[in-house]
Protein backbone atom coordinates (compact mmCIF):
# COMPACT_ATOMS: atom_id res chain seq x y z
CA UNK A 1 0.00 0.00 0.00
CA UNK A 2 1.46 3.55 -0.57
CA UNK A 3 0.42 6.48 1.22
CA UNK A 4 -0.89 9.61 -0.89
CA UNK A 5 -1.04 12.83 -0.19
CA UNK A 6 -3.51 15.34 -2.67
CA UNK A 7 -2.64 19.12 -2.68
CA UNK A 8 -5.64 21.20 -4.40
CA UNK A 9 -8.06 18.73 -3.20
CA UNK A 10 -10.99 20.75 -3.22
CA UNK A 11 -10.54 21.66 -6.71
CA UNK A 12 -11.89 19.69 -9.67
CA UNK A 13 -8.93 17.29 -10.44
CA UNK A 14 -8.01 17.05 -6.79
CA UNK A 15 -12.04 15.78 -5.91
CA UNK A 16 -11.51 13.55 -8.64
CA UNK A 17 -7.99 11.95 -7.87
CA UNK A 18 -10.41 11.40 -4.19
CA UNK A 19 -12.71 9.09 -6.33
CA UNK A 20 -10.05 7.24 -7.74
CA UNK A 21 -7.96 6.58 -4.74
CA UNK A 22 -10.86 5.61 -2.47
CA UNK A 23 -11.13 2.61 -4.78
CA UNK A 24 -7.67 1.89 -5.85
CA UNK A 25 -6.60 -1.22 -4.17
CA UNK A 26 -2.66 0.04 -3.47
CA UNK A 27 -3.16 3.59 -2.81
CA UNK A 28 -4.60 5.19 0.44
CA UNK A 29 -5.59 8.51 1.03
CA UNK A 30 -3.55 10.24 4.02
CA UNK A 31 -3.84 13.92 3.50
CA UNK A 32 -5.34 16.17 1.60
CA UNK A 33 -4.61 19.88 1.44
CA UNK A 34 -6.17 23.13 0.29
CA UNK A 35 -4.95 26.57 0.05
CA UNK A 36 -7.90 29.15 1.36
CA UNK A 37 -10.36 26.10 2.53
CA UNK A 38 -8.24 24.52 4.84
CA UNK A 39 -9.65 23.47 8.71
CA UNK A 40 -12.80 22.93 6.69
CA UNK A 41 -14.19 19.39 5.97
CA UNK A 42 -14.13 17.75 2.38
CA UNK A 43 -17.65 17.38 2.68
CA UNK A 44 -18.67 21.02 3.50
CA UNK A 45 -17.53 22.07 0.15
CA UNK A 46 -18.24 18.34 -1.55
CA UNK A 47 -21.28 16.73 -0.14
CA UNK A 48 -21.29 13.95 -2.19
CA UNK A 49 -18.35 12.65 -0.33
CA UNK A 50 -20.52 12.40 2.79
CA UNK A 51 -19.72 8.96 4.45
CA UNK A 52 -16.99 8.21 2.00
CA UNK A 53 -14.22 10.45 2.70
CA UNK A 54 -14.66 12.59 5.27
CA UNK A 55 -11.22 14.50 5.91
CA UNK A 56 -10.15 18.19 7.30
CA UNK A 57 -8.48 19.69 4.41
CA UNK A 58 -4.84 20.53 5.93
CA UNK A 59 -2.61 23.57 5.31
CA UNK A 60 0.64 22.46 2.85
CA UNK A 61 3.40 21.38 5.16
CA UNK A 62 6.39 19.93 3.21
CA UNK A 63 7.76 17.77 7.03
CA UNK A 64 4.51 16.69 7.65
CA UNK A 65 3.66 15.50 4.21
CA UNK A 66 7.12 13.57 3.95
CA UNK A 67 6.35 12.00 7.04
CA UNK A 68 3.32 10.53 6.19
CA UNK A 69 2.99 9.88 2.77
CA UNK A 70 4.96 8.06 -0.08
CA UNK A 71 3.53 10.22 -3.27
CA UNK A 72 1.99 13.63 -4.14
CA UNK A 73 -0.15 14.88 -6.43
CA UNK A 74 -0.28 18.37 -7.14
CA UNK A 75 -3.88 19.36 -8.31
CA UNK A 76 -2.87 23.16 -7.80
CA UNK A 77 -2.91 26.30 -10.90
CA UNK A 78 0.27 27.03 -12.52
CA UNK A 79 3.01 28.42 -10.02
CA UNK A 80 2.74 26.45 -6.60
CA UNK A 81 4.12 23.29 -7.06
CA UNK A 82 7.07 24.95 -8.59
CA UNK A 83 7.84 26.80 -4.99
CA UNK A 84 6.89 23.03 -3.02
CA UNK A 85 7.34 20.40 -5.29
CA UNK A 86 11.14 20.49 -5.50
CA UNK A 87 11.72 19.87 -1.55
CA UNK A 88 9.77 17.12 -1.55
CA UNK A 89 11.27 15.39 -4.45
CA UNK A 90 14.46 16.06 -2.63
CA UNK A 91 13.27 14.00 0.58
CA UNK A 92 12.40 11.35 -1.93
CA UNK A 93 8.48 11.68 -2.03
CA UNK A 94 6.92 10.83 -5.63
CA UNK A 95 5.25 13.57 -7.04
CA UNK A 96 2.80 14.31 -9.93
CA UNK A 97 2.17 17.65 -10.88
CA UNK A 98 -1.00 18.15 -12.82
CA UNK A 99 -0.07 21.43 -13.20
CA UNK A 100 1.48 23.25 -16.39
CA UNK A 101 5.09 24.12 -13.78
CA UNK A 102 6.95 21.41 -14.93
CA UNK A 103 5.66 20.68 -18.83
CA UNK A 104 8.13 23.12 -20.51
CA UNK A 105 11.58 22.16 -20.94
CA UNK A 106 12.58 25.85 -21.04
CA UNK A 107 11.85 28.79 -18.23
CA UNK A 108 11.46 31.17 -21.23
CA UNK A 109 9.29 28.82 -22.79
CA UNK A 110 7.12 28.86 -19.45
CA UNK A 111 7.65 32.73 -18.86
CA UNK A 112 6.38 33.15 -22.58
CA UNK A 113 3.03 31.11 -22.34
CA UNK A 114 2.40 31.13 -18.33
CA UNK A 115 3.50 34.97 -18.13
CA UNK A 116 5.06 33.63 -14.79
CA UNK A 117 8.53 33.37 -13.99
CA UNK A 118 9.73 30.02 -13.09
CA UNK A 119 11.55 29.87 -9.75
CA UNK A 120 13.13 26.17 -9.95
CA UNK A 121 14.06 26.30 -13.28
CA UNK A 122 16.93 23.20 -13.07
CA UNK A 123 13.63 21.23 -12.26
CA UNK A 124 12.16 21.82 -15.84
CA UNK A 125 14.85 19.48 -17.20
CA UNK A 126 14.45 16.69 -14.56
CA UNK A 127 10.73 15.98 -15.05
CA UNK A 128 8.83 13.35 -17.03
CA UNK A 129 6.39 13.91 -19.22
CA UNK A 130 3.66 11.58 -17.90
CA UNK A 131 2.10 11.20 -21.32
CA UNK A 132 1.57 7.47 -20.64
CA UNK A 133 1.30 5.48 -23.65
CA UNK A 134 3.92 7.39 -25.45
CA UNK A 135 6.70 7.79 -22.04
CA UNK A 136 6.12 4.51 -20.37
CA UNK A 137 9.38 3.73 -19.92
CA UNK A 138 10.64 6.99 -18.71
CA UNK A 139 7.76 6.63 -16.53
CA UNK A 140 8.87 3.80 -14.70
CA UNK A 141 12.40 5.05 -13.55
CA UNK A 142 10.81 9.13 -13.03
CA UNK A 143 11.57 11.04 -9.81
CA UNK A 144 8.86 13.21 -10.55
CA UNK A 145 6.37 13.09 -13.48
CA UNK A 146 4.42 16.89 -14.96
CA UNK A 147 1.07 15.44 -16.01
CA UNK A 148 0.36 16.53 -19.24
CA UNK A 149 -2.34 19.35 -20.47
CA UNK A 150 -6.16 17.74 -21.28
CA UNK A 151 -5.72 19.68 -24.54
CA UNK A 152 -2.37 18.20 -24.90
CA UNK A 153 -3.82 14.63 -24.14
CA UNK A 154 -6.36 14.07 -26.75
CA UNK A 155 -4.14 16.25 -29.24
CA UNK A 156 -0.72 14.31 -28.90
CA UNK A 157 -2.46 11.31 -28.96
CA UNK A 158 -4.54 11.38 -31.82
CA UNK A 159 -1.39 13.42 -33.67
CA UNK A 160 2.03 11.33 -32.34
CA UNK A 161 1.28 8.06 -34.66
CA UNK A 162 1.88 9.91 -37.63
CA UNK A 163 5.13 11.96 -36.90
CA UNK A 164 7.25 9.12 -37.34
CA UNK A 165 5.21 7.74 -40.76
CA UNK A 166 7.04 10.79 -43.02
CA UNK A 167 3.64 11.00 -45.02
CA UNK A 168 2.51 14.46 -43.64
CA UNK A 169 3.38 17.80 -44.32
CA UNK A 170 4.77 19.05 -40.86
CA UNK A 171 3.75 22.73 -41.67
CA UNK A 172 0.38 22.72 -41.92
CA UNK A 173 -1.15 20.76 -39.00
CA UNK A 174 -4.10 22.47 -37.24
CA UNK A 175 -5.72 21.22 -34.04
CA UNK A 176 -9.07 22.11 -33.04
CA UNK A 177 -10.15 21.86 -29.51
CA UNK A 178 -13.15 21.96 -27.75
CA UNK A 179 -13.72 21.27 -23.64
CA UNK A 180 -16.11 21.08 -21.38
CA UNK A 181 -16.23 23.62 -18.40
CA UNK A 182 -14.94 21.93 -15.69
CA UNK A 183 -11.76 21.98 -17.49
CA UNK A 184 -11.29 26.14 -16.03
CA UNK A 185 -11.35 24.29 -12.65
CA UNK A 186 -13.99 25.18 -9.58
CA UNK A 187 -13.35 28.96 -9.13
CA UNK A 188 -15.93 30.77 -10.56
CA UNK A 189 -16.02 33.35 -13.01
CA UNK A 190 -17.29 35.51 -15.68
CA UNK A 191 -16.27 33.59 -18.34
CA UNK A 192 -17.38 30.24 -16.79
CA UNK A 193 -20.70 31.99 -15.99
CA UNK A 194 -23.71 29.92 -16.64
CA UNK A 195 -25.41 32.38 -18.60
CA UNK A 196 -21.73 33.01 -20.53
CA UNK A 197 -21.62 29.33 -21.60
CA UNK A 198 -25.42 28.23 -21.82
CA UNK A 199 -26.74 27.97 -25.60
CA UNK A 200 -22.95 29.36 -26.58
CA UNK A 201 -19.65 28.63 -28.04
CA UNK A 202 -17.06 30.77 -28.32
CA UNK A 203 -13.26 30.59 -29.67
CA UNK A 204 -10.29 31.77 -26.63
CA UNK A 205 -6.90 32.57 -26.10
CA UNK A 206 -6.16 31.97 -29.92
CA UNK A 207 -2.65 31.78 -30.29
CA UNK A 208 -1.53 32.35 -26.77
CA UNK A 209 -2.66 28.68 -25.51
CA UNK A 210 -0.62 27.35 -22.88
CA UNK A 211 -0.69 23.93 -24.64
CA UNK A 212 0.67 25.31 -27.61
CA UNK A 213 4.30 24.56 -26.39
CA UNK A 214 3.75 22.00 -24.70
CA UNK A 215 2.46 20.10 -27.97
CA UNK A 216 4.55 21.61 -30.04
CA UNK A 217 7.66 19.97 -27.42
CA UNK A 218 6.66 16.46 -28.10
CA UNK A 219 5.87 16.58 -31.39
CA UNK A 220 9.66 17.75 -31.83
CA UNK A 221 10.40 14.78 -29.60
CA UNK A 222 8.36 12.81 -32.73
CA UNK A 223 9.50 13.88 -35.62
CA UNK A 224 12.85 16.05 -34.97
CA UNK A 225 11.43 19.24 -37.20
CA UNK A 226 10.32 21.99 -35.32
CA UNK A 227 6.23 22.33 -35.66
CA UNK A 228 4.30 25.47 -36.32
CA UNK A 229 1.09 24.71 -34.87
CA UNK A 230 -2.07 25.75 -35.74
CA UNK A 231 -4.18 25.30 -32.38
CA UNK A 232 -7.59 27.04 -31.81
CA UNK A 233 -9.68 26.32 -28.08
CA UNK A 234 -13.43 26.40 -27.59
CA UNK A 235 -15.72 26.23 -24.36
CA UNK A 236 -18.68 24.57 -25.24
CA UNK A 237 -21.89 24.47 -22.42
CA UNK A 238 -20.66 21.10 -21.44
CA UNK A 239 -19.76 19.79 -17.85
CA UNK A 240 -16.91 17.43 -19.07
CA UNK A 241 -14.87 16.33 -22.24
CA UNK A 242 -12.89 17.73 -24.67
CA UNK A 243 -13.07 16.41 -28.69
CA UNK A 244 -10.00 17.10 -30.84
CA UNK A 245 -10.73 17.77 -34.76
CA UNK A 246 -6.99 17.51 -36.21
CA UNK A 247 -6.44 18.43 -39.69
CA UNK A 248 -2.90 16.91 -41.13
CA UNK A 249 -2.47 17.47 -45.16
CA UNK A 250 -0.98 13.97 -46.67
CA UNK A 251 1.89 14.25 -48.85
CA UNK A 252 1.40 10.32 -49.94
CA UNK A 253 -2.38 8.62 -51.26
CA UNK A 254 -3.17 6.66 -48.33
CA UNK A 255 -6.52 4.66 -47.76
CA UNK A 256 -8.17 5.30 -43.73
CA UNK A 257 -7.86 1.73 -43.45
CA UNK A 258 -4.01 2.07 -43.54
CA UNK A 259 -4.50 4.84 -41.18
CA UNK A 260 -5.76 2.63 -38.84
CA UNK A 261 -3.50 0.15 -39.39
CA UNK A 262 -0.64 2.82 -38.53
CA UNK A 263 -2.28 3.12 -35.23
CA UNK A 264 -3.64 -0.09 -34.61
CA UNK A 265 0.01 -0.92 -34.72
CA UNK A 266 1.23 1.85 -32.36
CA UNK A 267 -1.36 1.49 -29.96
CA UNK A 268 -1.03 -2.09 -29.63
CA UNK A 269 -0.19 -2.33 -26.07
CA UNK A 270 -2.63 0.91 -24.99
CA UNK A 271 -5.38 -0.51 -22.81
CA UNK A 272 -6.49 3.16 -22.89
CA UNK A 273 -6.74 3.78 -26.36
CA UNK A 274 -9.64 2.89 -28.70
CA UNK A 275 -9.90 2.99 -32.46
CA UNK A 276 -12.58 3.46 -34.27
CA UNK A 277 -13.62 1.41 -37.52
CA UNK A 278 -13.34 3.49 -40.83
CA UNK A 279 -16.96 5.78 -41.08
CA UNK A 280 -17.86 6.30 -37.07
CA UNK A 281 -16.05 9.19 -35.06
CA UNK A 282 -15.59 9.07 -31.29
CA UNK A 283 -18.15 11.83 -29.29
CA UNK A 284 -17.56 12.93 -25.90
CA UNK A 285 -19.97 10.98 -23.84
CA UNK A 286 -18.39 7.50 -25.18
CA UNK A 287 -15.47 8.21 -23.00
CA UNK A 288 -17.48 10.26 -20.19
CA UNK A 289 -15.83 9.43 -16.27
CA UNK A 290 -12.94 6.80 -17.89
CA UNK A 291 -9.84 7.02 -18.83
CA UNK A 292 -10.21 6.06 -22.64
CA UNK A 293 -8.88 8.38 -25.50
CA UNK A 294 -11.12 7.15 -28.45
CA UNK A 295 -9.82 7.63 -32.24
CA UNK A 296 -11.66 8.38 -35.43
CA UNK A 297 -10.01 8.69 -39.21
CA UNK A 298 -11.29 10.27 -42.31
CA UNK A 299 -8.93 10.41 -44.93
CA UNK A 300 -10.82 12.64 -47.52
CA UNK A 301 -9.53 11.67 -51.47
CA UNK A 302 -10.34 15.16 -52.50
CA UNK A 303 -8.29 17.23 -50.49
CA UNK A 304 -6.05 14.59 -49.48
CA UNK A 305 -6.26 15.62 -46.10
CA UNK A 306 -6.31 13.48 -42.61
CA UNK A 307 -9.23 14.36 -40.08
CA UNK A 308 -8.61 12.57 -36.97
CA UNK A 309 -11.14 12.89 -33.89
CA UNK A 310 -9.27 12.49 -30.86
CA UNK A 311 -11.87 12.45 -27.46
CA UNK A 312 -11.19 12.75 -23.47
CA UNK A 313 -12.63 13.26 -20.67
CA UNK A 314 -10.71 16.15 -19.48
CA UNK A 315 -10.61 15.40 -15.53
CA UNK A 316 -10.17 11.73 -16.25
CA UNK A 317 -7.58 10.99 -19.03
CA UNK A 318 -7.08 14.86 -19.14
CA UNK A 319 -5.83 14.95 -15.81
CA UNK A 320 -6.77 12.66 -12.54
CA UNK A 321 -7.28 9.45 -14.53
CA UNK A 322 -3.97 9.51 -16.07
CA UNK A 323 -1.93 11.00 -13.19
CA UNK A 324 -3.22 7.78 -11.46
CA UNK A 325 -2.14 5.41 -14.55
CA UNK A 326 1.42 7.20 -14.07
CA UNK A 327 1.48 6.24 -10.76
CA UNK A 328 0.68 2.60 -11.47
CA UNK A 329 3.32 2.64 -13.99
CA UNK A 330 5.64 4.34 -11.51
CA UNK A 331 4.99 1.62 -8.95
CA UNK A 332 4.91 -1.92 -11.67
CA UNK A 333 1.15 -2.11 -10.96
CA UNK A 334 -1.01 -3.01 -13.95
CA UNK A 335 -1.36 0.45 -15.75
CA UNK A 336 -5.26 -0.47 -15.86
CA UNK A 337 -4.92 -0.83 -11.72
CA UNK A 338 -8.14 1.06 -9.99
CA UNK A 339 -9.36 2.78 -13.65
CA UNK A 340 -11.46 0.07 -15.37
CA UNK A 341 -14.38 2.17 -15.46
CA UNK A 342 -17.03 1.50 -18.67
CA UNK A 343 -17.40 4.80 -19.92
CA UNK A 344 -21.18 6.74 -18.30
CA UNK A 345 -23.75 6.87 -20.61
CA UNK A 346 -26.04 8.25 -21.85
N1 LIG B 1 -9.85 20.67 -14.64
C1 LIG B 1 -9.27 20.00 -15.63
O1 LIG B 1 -9.95 19.41 -16.48
C2 LIG B 1 -7.79 19.96 -15.75
C3 LIG B 1 -6.95 20.64 -14.91
N2 LIG B 1 -5.59 20.57 -15.07
C4 LIG B 1 -4.70 21.32 -14.21
O2 LIG B 1 -4.79 20.80 -12.87
C5 LIG B 1 -4.61 21.85 -11.94
C6 LIG B 1 -5.84 21.91 -11.03
O3 LIG B 1 -6.97 22.18 -11.83
P1 LIG B 1 -8.45 22.22 -11.26
O4 LIG B 1 -8.65 21.09 -10.34
O5 LIG B 1 -9.32 22.36 -12.44
O6 LIG B 1 -8.41 23.61 -10.46
P2 LIG B 1 -9.37 24.20 -9.35
O7 LIG B 1 -9.34 25.67 -9.53
O8 LIG B 1 -10.68 23.51 -9.38
O9 LIG B 1 -8.62 23.83 -7.99
C7 LIG B 1 -7.39 24.37 -7.62
C8 LIG B 1 -6.98 23.84 -6.27
O10 LIG B 1 -5.69 24.33 -5.94
C9 LIG B 1 -5.71 24.86 -4.62
N3 LIG B 1 -4.71 25.90 -4.49
C10 LIG B 1 -4.67 27.11 -5.09
N4 LIG B 1 -3.56 27.78 -4.71
C11 LIG B 1 -2.89 26.96 -3.85
C12 LIG B 1 -1.70 27.07 -3.09
N5 LIG B 1 -0.96 28.17 -3.17
N6 LIG B 1 -1.33 26.04 -2.30
C13 LIG B 1 -2.08 24.92 -2.20
N7 LIG B 1 -3.23 24.76 -2.90
C14 LIG B 1 -3.62 25.77 -3.71
C15 LIG B 1 -7.12 25.35 -4.45
O11 LIG B 1 -7.40 25.45 -3.06
P3 LIG B 1 -8.44 26.56 -2.47
O12 LIG B 1 -9.68 26.45 -3.31
O13 LIG B 1 -8.64 26.14 -1.07
O14 LIG B 1 -7.77 27.89 -2.61
C16 LIG B 1 -7.89 24.24 -5.13
O15 LIG B 1 -7.99 23.13 -4.28
C17 LIG B 1 -4.42 23.14 -12.75
O16 LIG B 1 -3.06 23.40 -12.92
C18 LIG B 1 -5.08 22.78 -14.08
O17 LIG B 1 -4.58 23.55 -15.13
C19 LIG B 1 -5.02 19.79 -16.01
C20 LIG B 1 -5.79 19.08 -16.88
C21 LIG B 1 -7.25 19.15 -16.84
C1 LIG C 1 -11.94 25.17 -20.40
C2 LIG C 1 -10.62 25.66 -19.92
O1 LIG C 1 -10.45 26.79 -19.52
N1 LIG C 1 -9.61 24.79 -19.95
C3 LIG C 1 -8.29 25.10 -19.52
C4 LIG C 1 -7.48 23.83 -19.53
C5 LIG C 1 -6.62 23.73 -18.32
C6 LIG C 1 -5.51 22.73 -18.51
O2 LIG C 1 -5.61 21.57 -18.69
O3 LIG C 1 -4.38 23.24 -18.66
P1 LIG C 1 -3.13 23.50 -17.72
O4 LIG C 1 -2.99 22.35 -16.82
O5 LIG C 1 -2.06 23.64 -18.70
O6 LIG C 1 -3.38 24.78 -17.01
C7 LIG C 1 -7.62 26.10 -20.46
O7 LIG C 1 -7.93 26.11 -21.64
O8 LIG C 1 -6.70 26.79 -20.01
Amino acid sequence: MQKVCIVGANGYSGVELIRLINQHPFLSLELIVSHSNSGKVITDLYPHLSEIVEENLEVFDTNEIAEKVDIVFFATPAGVSMDYLPALVELGIKCVDLSGDFRLRSSQLYKDWYKKIHTNESYLQQSTYGLTEVNKEQIKNASFIANPGCYATAGLLGLIPMMHTGLINYESIIIDGKSGVSGAGRNPSISSHFAEVNENVKAYKLGAHQHIPEIEQILLDHCEIPIKLTFSTHLIPMTRGILCTIYVDLIKKISTNEILDIYRSFYKNAPFVRLRQEGTWPSTKEVLGSNFCDLGFFVDERTNRLTIISVIDNVMKGASGQAIQNVNILNGWEETTGLSFTPVYP
